[in-house]
């Protein structure tokens, strides 16, 4: 399969308090189209800065992010807003929505932003709404919705425009359990029946156990991988999470 992400041997350096500290200390890794990865990690391991370096909001200090084997590390301000757009799609534990926005309007704004016309918006924002179960309140306002389905119509938004990939940060971090599942089940079926790519940060090992192979780092590098094995079940997947994150010292599924 074909390598979509590239991370080689990245380096972001803070300065604390006049101290040089590496938040991400020469991490390598791929990414195949199709795969769902999960990152796990005590707090202040890097997972956040990593995300944020992929999504290019922050630079890394040094090292290399291939997408589709460009460098986006080199890529000029104006290109970079256009390349995030069209190619990466996110979704934040927050949901980011405008509140002043429809649902509707919401999903649709990557859309209007890049020029498609009216009657392509709407059967794309229709499609897209119905699969995440959200086609009946896409004339409602964020506030007058459920954590669960605000999350959802971020989902719907992060992908409408086709994304090569899909980074998540803690999308269901604001979740009952309820609408996490329901979250997940969305997500993991677009990953298996249309091969989106998805790159996902979370601390919760049930939302973990719906990735095809999770990264755990620690101090900036990667230190465990798992992969969820062929015919494996997502419970027994689950357990083997859970042992690892035991290991660390958490002992617990929401400690990392
Ligand atoms: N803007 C910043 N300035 C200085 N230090 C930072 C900055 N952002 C992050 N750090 C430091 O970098 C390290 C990694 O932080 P990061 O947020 O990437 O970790 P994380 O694994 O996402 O943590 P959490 O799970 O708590 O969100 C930490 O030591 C943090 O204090």
């Amino acid at each position: 399969m074909k390598r979509l992400l590239e991370i080689k041997d990245l380096e972001k350096i803070y300065n604390q308090a006049g101290q040089p500290t590496a938040a991400l200390a020469g991490i390598s890794f791929d990414v195949l189209e199709g795969e769902f990865l999960g990152i796990m990690g005590p707090s202040g391991s890097g997972k956040s800065t990593l995300l944020n370096c992929i999504a290019t909001i922050i630079k890394p200090t040094t090292g290399q992010i291939y997408l589709d084997k460009e460098n986006i590390s080199d890529f000029s301000r104006n290109s970079l807003a256009d390349f995030r757009g069209q190619r990466m799609g996110y979704l934040f534990q927050a949901f980011e929505l405008l509140d002043n926005l429809t649902a509707r309007e919401n999903i649709m704004l990557p859309l209007s932003i890049h020029g498609q016309s009216q009657s392509q918006q709407q059967e794309k924002v229709e499609a897209i709404a119905r699969y995440f179960e959200v086609d009946d309140i896409l004339d409602q306002f964020p506030t007058q919705l459920s954590g669960g389905q605000k999350q959802r119509v971020a989902a719907a938004r992060s992908l409408i425009m086709d994304p090569s990939l899909i980074l998540a940060d803690e999308p269901t971090g604001a979740l009952d359990s309820r609408s996490a599942k329901t979250l997940m089940e969305k997500l993991k079926g677009m990953n298996e029946n249309q091969q989106r790519t998805i790159l996902m940060v979370t601390h919760d090992a049930n939302a973990a156990s719906y990735c095809s192979r999770i990264l755990f780092i620690q101090d900036g590098v990667i230190f465990h991988e798992l992969r969820r094995k062929t015919q494996e079940s997502k419970q027994a997947f689950y357990v083997r999470i859970l042992h690892v994150v035991s290991q660390l010292g958490g002992g617990s599924a929401n400690v990392l």
